[in-house]
């Protein structure tokens, strides 16, 4: 059914401020930022975080959009290197990754970085010892980013369980050295305080002078995004809150009921970019 955007009507935001975010960014799309989290969200969730590739209709919906719009922006706890590999981004025109939640940038092939946390080494040494002293069980294991550590219960006999246990003792060592706990799917990491996604979205729509954006997220972390668009819209700026709910676990309640529209997982997200490439070519 048309609506009145040339939009499918599942893909048509449910709450005014998103229809009103999406209505501007298909007036002006020279005016738009397109912000997209990596997993979940470009790529689907998988037991082994180093298995986690785009979805195939990725970079051809990038392609499509990116010279259309002001900026495409992917924002992630990744490594920005990673996302760009995992992502298949390199070559693709204008996209820009704020990876660690934004203390990395990746531009034009080249990232750029602040020093490493100084608390990230000990932490480090000390985790193992941690985990084992709480009984951490097996499946539980540790993603080095370099910059921050994650602790992941996924393959655990009982993921949320096991996640739910080990909340207070990586707590404890976060703050131990300096660092910080930031929640997500099945995951704790510790990371350096001082950046979130809110902080880095903010920073690149006020570099680019944006006047709408388009957000996509599906987990925790990009609550702070949300939080950033919500407060943006305040000051005039026009915003579309996407959820990815990923296909296979059950979409992150906190942020599919501040969504303005929920999408199937990273091919319900590549729909979505390949029909607003669409409508913004056809202008
Ligand atoms: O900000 P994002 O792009 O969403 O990255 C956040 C974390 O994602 C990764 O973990 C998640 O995806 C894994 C692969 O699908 C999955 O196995 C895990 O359960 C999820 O939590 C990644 O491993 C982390 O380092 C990122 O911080």
């Amino acid at each position: 059914m048309g609506t009145g955007m040339g939009f499918d009507e599942k893909r048509m935001p449910v709450t005014d401020a998103g229809r009103d975010g999406l209505r501007r960014i298909l007036a002006a799309p020279g005016d738009a930022v397109v912000a997209l989290d990596f997993d979940g969200t470009l790529a689907p969730i998988v037991a082994d975080p180093s298995r986690a590739r785009a979805h195939p209709g990725v970079a051809g919906a990038l392609r499509g959009l990116a010279p259309f719009v002001r900026a495409v922006v992917v924002v992630t706890g990744r490594p920005a290197g990673l996302a760009v590999e995992y992502g298949g981004l390199e070559g693709l025109p204008g996209v820009v990754v704020l990876g660690h939640y934004g203390a990395e940038r990746w531009e034009d092939g080249e990232v750029t970085a602040p020093p490493v946390h100084p608390g990230v080494a000990g932490a480090r040494a000390a985790l193992p010892g941690a985990l084992a002293a709480v009984g951490a069980p097996e499946g539980t294991w540790v993603e080095d980013k370099g910059r921050s550590l994650a602790v992941h219960t996924r393959r655990t006999a009982a993921p949320e369980e096991t996640l739910e246990s080990l909340r207070a003792p990586v707590d404890a060592l976060a703050a131990e050295h300096g660092l910080v706990v930031e929640p997500g799917r099945l995951v704790l990491e510790l990371r350096p305080p001082g950046v979130d996604k809110g902080a880095a979205l903010t920073g690149f729509l006020r570099e680019r002078g944006a006047r709408s954006v388009l957000y996509a997220g599906d987990d925790l972390g990009d609550l702070a995004a949300f939080a950033a668009v919500e407060k943006l819209r305040g000051e005039g700026l026009a915003g579309l809150l996407v959820c990815s709910g990923a296909v296979g676990d059950a979409p992150v309640r906190e942020l599919a009921d501040r969504a303005d529209l929920v999408v199937a997982g990273p091919a319900g997200v590549v729909e979505l970019l390949a029909e607003l490439g669409e409508a913004v070519r056809a202008r």
